[in-house]
Formats: C-alpha cells, sequence, structure tokens
C-alpha cells in the first residue's frame, strides 16, 4: 500500500492506491483504501485490511453516534483520538494498521496520522504504507505550500504513481480526495497503467521538444 495526504493553501489532498497482497499474490486490485466517513471526514488504510476497513468502519459509527448525541459533527483531532485510544487498548495483540484521519472542522483542515501502537501524529504531510518511502521522495523534492490545486493534484497523482511503479506491494487505481471547507470532492480514478503510458508518452514528447 501506499497512501499519502497533505495540506496546502487550497486545502488537503488524499490520495492511495488500491491493491492488496497476500505475500506475492495480489489479492485484490480494487480496494477501496479511503472511508469516507461524512462528508467532511475522510480516513486511509495500510496494513491489515481486514484490521483497517472493521476499525475505521467502528469509528465511522463512533462518529456517527457523537452527531446523534451533541448535535454537531465531531473535530477531526476528537475523531483521531478516538481511533488511537482504541489502538493503545489493543496495543500487543498484534492488529496492523497505519491511517489517516483528515478532514475540515470548526478549526479548519486538519490532518493525523494514527497507527496500531496508539502513535497520533498532527501534521501537513504524511506517507503511510510500503510504498510511502518512494512517495516521500516525490512530495519532498516538489511540495510547496503554495501549490495551485492543478499542481497539488498532479503532485498526489505522481507520488502515487512513483510508489506503485517501484513497491510491488502497490499498484490498482489512484484514488485522490479533495477536502476544502466545504467537505471532500473525489477528483479522480486513474489505472496506475495508464499513468505510466501517460507519463512515458510525456518524457517522449520533452525530449523531442
Ligand atoms: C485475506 C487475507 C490476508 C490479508 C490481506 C491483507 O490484509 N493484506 C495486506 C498486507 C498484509 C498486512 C498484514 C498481514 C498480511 C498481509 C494489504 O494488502 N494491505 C494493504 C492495505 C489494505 C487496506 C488492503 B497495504 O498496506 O499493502
Amino acid at each position: 500500500t501506499t497512501t499519502l495526504a497533505f495540506k496546502f493553501n487550497g486545502g488537503i489532498i488524499v490520495s492511495v492506491d488500491s491493491r492488496a497482497t497476500q505475500g506475492n499474490y495480489i489479492s485484490s486490485q480494487t480496494v477501496k483504501k479511503v472511508i469516507e466517513m461524512n462528508p467532511y471526514l475522510l480516513g486511509t488504510m495500510a496494513g491489515g485490511a481486514a484490521d483497517c476497513s472493521y476499525w475505521e468502519r467502528r469509528l465511522n459509527l463512533q462518529c456517527r453516534m457523537y452527531e446523534l448525541r451533541n448535535g454537531r459533527r465531531i473535530t477531526v483531532a476528537a475523531a483521531s483520538k478516538l481511533l488511537a485510544g482504541t489502538m493503545a487498548s489493543y496495543r500487543g495483540y498484534g492488529l496492523s494498521m497505519g491511517t489517516m484521519i483528515t478532514g475540515w472542522d470548526e478549526t479548519g483542515p486538519q490532518l493525523y496520522y494514527v497507527d496500531d501502537d496508539g502513535t497520533r501524529l498532527k501534521g501537513k504531510m504524511f506517507s503511510v504504507g510500503s510504498g510511502s518511502t518512494f512517495a516521500y521522495g516525490v512530495l519532498d523534492n516538489y511540495y510547496r505550500e503554495d501549490l495551485t490545486l492543478e499542481e497539488a493534484i498532479d503532485l498526489g497523482k505522481r507520488a502515487i504513481y512513483h510508489a506503485t511503479h517501484r513497491d510491488a506491494a502497490s499498484g490498482g487505481i489512484n484514488n485522490l480526495y479533495h477536502v476544502t471547507k466545504d467537505g471532500w470532492v473525489k477528483i479522480h480514478a486513474i489505472d496506475v497503467n495508464d499513468m505510466h503510458y501517460e507519463f512515458e508518452e510525456e518524457k517522449r514528447n520533452e525530449m523531442s521538444s
């Protein structure tokens, strides 16, 4: 898996792959690694497929119950704290989860990293999963806070492409979301093989120009 998310002046970009593996076997190319918890809150998945889908769906339930009991949407900080608390209580049980909880609440755009030992970090950029080292190589090179929306989408797309090219456990489709004050919007779902040929063509054109 390769998942990433970063804040920029235009909001937050969330970009992930869709491959599931069991050793060398590719068990799926169509995993939805972004869970849409409400129109303003997204969660990403890396690690154990069952652990991520079970506990992030349970977090979704907890967030919905919070809304019904308190008459307002839960903050990103509180949602991520609920998940981190659950992970901490199961420390040592062998859960495998690397997630990001992100969205826009009354405090503005927020991004948290939460993993299976209960670590919870607030940040401007994270990449999580077996392909995250490759994605960071692209992100750290080209990230700027003042990226235009088009540039930010392109960066989120290319970082996943390069990671899926080198990491056998990443691949399939790149799902990319943009979070603004009005909530999240799904920007695209592009097969990384199609991206490969798009970028090869681009390089051929650049060489000839
Ligand atoms: C069925 C089955 C076996 C587990 C499938 C399964 O969880 N694969 C895992 C890799 C893994 C993890 C821990 C133990 C074994 C195998 C996987 O593909 N994770 C991806 C994300 C999830 C959400 C799809 B990614 O992190 O690579």
